[in-house]
């Protein structure tokens, strides 16, 4: 399998990041981090959700964060929709790319949004519908595709029907998650090997949060697969509220140094995105999670 030459880095700070944190953030923090990750070149930004406020409070405003950030054409800044509520709202903000979200273990979505994976499945169906009349398009994820919190191990076989129902009902790509990020690099080539046989490696995200320090060996792993799309969080922002332990996403920085090593060009500045991910964390309070800034700012 020949490894990509081009990525598309999916940047997920500005909501799986910040969805996790306790205490309250401005929209206007909210608002410049996205704002930063467009100078700073970001291609995908998800910028927020259209969730039940009682469910994940920090994700409150994100129309008010729509409204006050600067678009880039060419740029995509999404968001998460659970259902029709959700995609309505989302379009009222102006949302031009929304993203639906299922899981691989029945206690996860239970947890995660009150209903099984199959129902989650039928509530997606309108959503489906609905984009396609307004234009929006669609992205789509799987969690727990190696690890639930709630059911242990998850096998390759349990993640390959729900990502394939995603890609059949019109999902242009389907975000494949650990959300534990308990996965090994041996899990990870599986899981793409298994789930490619359902939906085309094109069509197929890698999503590893950075818990047991082996998000960086599954990218790698999944660029083995010949996978190129990538999801990261700045300064390796946030955790899952419904996943308690989970840290956050692989940070940005580092995926792109990885990727600058190995020839493959993104289009962000590296420097730039250290410099918004140093401002979130101060904003935050918090220790910068990227290897690479933390190095960079040592230095
Ligand atoms: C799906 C629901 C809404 C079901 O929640 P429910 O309680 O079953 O829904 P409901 O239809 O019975 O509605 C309950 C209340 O929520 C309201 N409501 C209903 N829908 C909406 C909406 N869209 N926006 C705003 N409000 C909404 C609704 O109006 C009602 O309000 P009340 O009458 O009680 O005042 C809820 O479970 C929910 O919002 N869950 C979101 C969970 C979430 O956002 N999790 C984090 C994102 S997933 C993730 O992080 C994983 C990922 C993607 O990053 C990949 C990985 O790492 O694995």
């Amino acid at each position: 399998m020949a490894m990509p030459t081009t990525v598309r880095l999916v940047e997920v700070g500005p909501r799986d990041g910040l969805q996790n944190e306790a205490q309250p953030i401005d929209v206007a923090d909210k608002v410049r981090l996205v704002d930063d990750l467009t100078d700073a070149g970001v291609s995908y930004i998800e910028v927020g959700s259209f969730v039940s406020p009682k469910w994940v409070p920090q994700m409150a405003g994100s129309a008010q964060v729509f409204a006050g950030i600067r678009q880039r054409p060419g740029v995509t800044y999404a968001a998460l929709a659970p259902n029709l509520r959700g995609f309505e709202d989302a379009v009222a903000a102006g949302v031009k790319e929304v993203a639906v979200f299922a899981a691989a273990s029945e206690a996860f979505s239970q947890r995660n949004i009150n209903c099984s994976i199959s129902d989650s499945l039928q509530r997606f169906e309108p959503i489906m519908n609905a984009a396609l009349a307004h234009g929006v398009r669609v992205r789509g994820y799987v969690s727990c595709v190696l690890g639930c919190p709630y059911e242990g191990k998850v096998r390759a076989e349990q993640v390959a029907p729900v990502a394939k129902a995603l890609h059949e009902m019109g999902c242009y790509e389907v975000s494949l998650g650990d959300t534990i990020g308990t996965g090994t690099a041996g899990d990870t080539r599986r899981l793409f090997e298994v789930v490619s046989a359902v939906v085309p490696r094109a069509q197929l995200a890698g999503h590893f949060h950075d818990t047991y320090g082996q998000a960086l060996a599954n990218v790698y792993a999944s660029l083995l697969e010949g996978i190129s799309v990538f999801d990261s969080s700045v300064a390796g922002l946030g955790g899952c509220p419904y996943a308690k332990g989970a840290t956050g996403n692989i940070a940005t920085e580092d995926v792109l140094y990885l990727l600058q090593g190995l020839g493959i060009e993104t289009g962000i500045d590296l420097e730039r995105l250290i410099a918004a991910g140093q401002r979130i964390s101060t904003v935050l309070g918090r220790t910068n999670g990227s290897r690479v800034a933390r190095a960079r700012s040592a230095g």
